[in-house]
């Protein structure tokens, strides 16, 4: 079966949660005995209590009761197996639907530290509220397969073989009757199946390209109001909502279409045994209380058949999200650490570009053989027009992407071979779009360092001059920013992002443009506390600021590539100490 072989996405999360789902599964088949067991008190009552049938072989032990007591007998017996039926139906969705949950729950948590590891070429791609709609709708869905295999498919296929025998035994000619109709419905069913789930894959495409749109307008519903621009907002989310609604709608048809063709071909089914049996019944072949428990396993034959055929249908829709689900979990472009990776150096010597080349779309480079050294302890300020690759150079740095060509070195050894989180843990990068979490302004800055305690958030701070604008938050540093720092101006969100920095006590800073768009107060803060933060440390700053770029050593400029041999060339680190120490640096 293709979809329930697709659901084995949901493998590793289920495995825990086997015994759950394998005891759920026995009580359904022990609730069949119970469906199976319902049609008797009816024939007891209509056949030996109303019709005067002799009871004799297994029904001997009764004989001694009258018609009244045989009735009440029925009565009780169907309403005791009702009860039993009621309280394995509740256990079982308990139990089916709690593991299904925690499923829910493992497939989520492994979805979501697997989008969070993958490479930053693969989130470029990825919109994050279609990576949502995975996590979310298409797990759900999945889930939905998990638990209709476990509490449909098992029981279903138990009593159909448990009415077939019985029917069998009963009555085979009216079993074949009634059978007759079957194999029409299962050639039906597999055609419906493979439309489903065409008509689903469509859907759940569209649904993603909609939860896409959704957040990023969301995401910047700013510039939507700013620039009278509600028009452009409403009419691309209704073109998107649009489209859902359509395949929505298309699935839906392609689905509904089915319940009545299947409802009218077992009709017809049951409409044949009916005639046939009534006939065996005028002819005394048959007592009305074995056509009535024929008809009662018929519609007990029926029953499973159409569950089975519902069952693909829901097996065909989880099947097209478990697609969706896989893309995310078998996905492997992420920057990998090899066995056995080392830890970066400590950065006591340099940082160095060699020959790098590097592009983000294979035709179009963005660095080509470029080369710069950065001693320790250095400052250096690398300029250069807009997109010319500035931030890219810091990206590589922190082994964010992987370069093409050449290598980045800490201290000679190339960090490629280096355990990622050892060569970040190496930076504190201050990008330039902040990166603010939706949480408090002393959490943010903690963020640097899960290591930092509060009076080190506080000392980061006050170095970073965040302690200039604290005091006008309502809660100081327990102010929750909202979302991105909404509740910051552009100088503040910049300056906790610096104490982010300065907490974290790495080796080198990365700052990149965290001057830009300032009015020359705020600037000259965030000067401020760049010096302050930077200090002693070997720093790499992306600047068009002159103010910025007159802390520097150096200034390297991408735009010019004659410079570069000439700023690859080491420095003396004790001209640059005398320098530093005279006030230059
Ligand atoms: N994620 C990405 N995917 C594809 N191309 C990218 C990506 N990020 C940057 N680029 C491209 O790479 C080039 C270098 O970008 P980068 O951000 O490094 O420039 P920059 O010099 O820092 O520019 P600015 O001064 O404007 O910040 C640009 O042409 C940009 O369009």
């Amino acid at each position: 079966m293709k979809a329930p072989l697709s659901l084995s996405v949901a493998g590793p999360s289920v495995r825990p949660h086997s015994p759950a789902l394998a005891a759920a599964a026995t009580l359904v088949v022990l609730q069949v005995g119970i469906t199976l067991l319902r049609p008797w008190p009816l024939a007891l009552a209509v056949d030996y209590a109303l019709g005067g049938r002799p009871l004799t072989g297994h029904l001997e032990f009764l004989a001694g009761m009258g018609s009244a007591k045989l009735l009440v007998l029925a009565g009780a017996a169907s309403v005791g197996l009702t009860i039993v039926d009621g309280l394995l139906e509740l256990v079982i969705m308990q139990t089916a639907e709690g593991a299904a949950e925690r499923i829910g729950a493992a497939l989520r948590a492994t979805m979501f530290e697997r989008a969070m590891t993958r490479s930053l070429r693969w989130h470029d791609r990825m919109r994050s509220g279609e990576l949502v709609s995975r996590l979310t709708t298409d797990v759900g869905r999945v889930l939905d397969g998990v638990v209709a295999l476990t509490t449909s498919f098992l029981p279903d296929a138990v009593m159909l073989v448990g009415v077939l025998v019985l029917l069998l035994a009963f009555d085979p000619t009216l079993l074949l009757i009634g059978l007759a109709v079957v194999p029409v419905l299962a050639g039906l069913a597999v055609r419906q199946r493979a439309r489903i789930r065409a008509t689903q894959q469509a859907a759940r495409a569209e649904s993603g390209q909609l939860s896409g749109a959704t957040t990023d307008l969301l995401r910047n519903v700013r510039a939507v109001q700013a620039f009278g621009r509600l028009d452009h907002a409403t009419g691309e989310y209704g073109d998107r909502n649009r489209a859902v609604l359509e395949a929505e709608l298309r699935a839906i048809r392609v689905d509904a279409r089915w319940t009545p063709v299947a409802d009218v071909l077992l009709a017809i089914g049951s409409a044949l045994v009916l005639v046939v049996g009534g006939l065996s019944v005028l002819n005394g072949a048959m007592t009305v209380g074995g056509l009535l428990v024929v008809t009662a396993y018929l519609r007990d034959l029926y029953s499973p058949v159409r569950g089975l055929t519902r069952l693909s249908a829901v097996l065909a829709k989880a099947g097209a999200s478990a697609i969706r689900v896989r893309e995310v979990l078998e996905c492997d472009e992420a920057v990998t650490d090899r066995v056995g990776a080392w830890i970066a150096p400590p950065l006591v010597e340099d940082v160095r570009f060699e020959k790098v080349g590097f592009r983000y779309e294979p035709d179009q480079p963005v660095l080509d053989d470029f080369n710069l050294r950065i001693a320790a302890g250095e400052t250096v300020c690398l300029i250069g027009p807009s997109g010319i690759g500035k931030s890219t150079v810091l990206h590589l740095l922190l082994r964010l992407y992987e370069v093409n060509t050449g290598r980045v070195l800490i201290d000679g050894v190339n960090v490629r071979y280096c355990r990622q989180l050892t060569v970040r843990s190496r930076f504190a990068y201050v990008p330039q779009d902040p990166w603010l979490l939706d949480a408090t302004v002393a959490e943010n800055i903690a963020f640097g360092n899960p290591a930092a305690t509060r009076a080190d958030v506080l000392e980061a701070g006050r170095n970073a001059q965040v302690d200039e604008f604290i005091g006008r938050l309502p809660h100081g540093y327990d102010t929750t920013l909202g979302e991105s720092g909404v509740r910051l101006s552009g100088g503040q969100r910049r300056r906790i992002a610096i104490a982010r920095a300065v907490v974290s006590y790495a080796p080198m800073v990365l700052l990149d443009e965290p001057t830009a768009s300032l009015d020359p107060r705020s600037a000259a803060a965030v000067v401020k506390a760049i010096q302050t933060a930077t200090a002693h440390r070997t720093v790499l700053l992306v600047t068009h600021d002159r103010a910025l770029s007159a802390i520097a050593d150096r200034v390297v400029s991408l735009s010019l590539p004659d410079l570069q041999d000439e700023l690859a060339k080491p420095l003396n680190i004790a001209d640059l100490r005398q320098r530093r120490a005279s006030g230059r640096g």
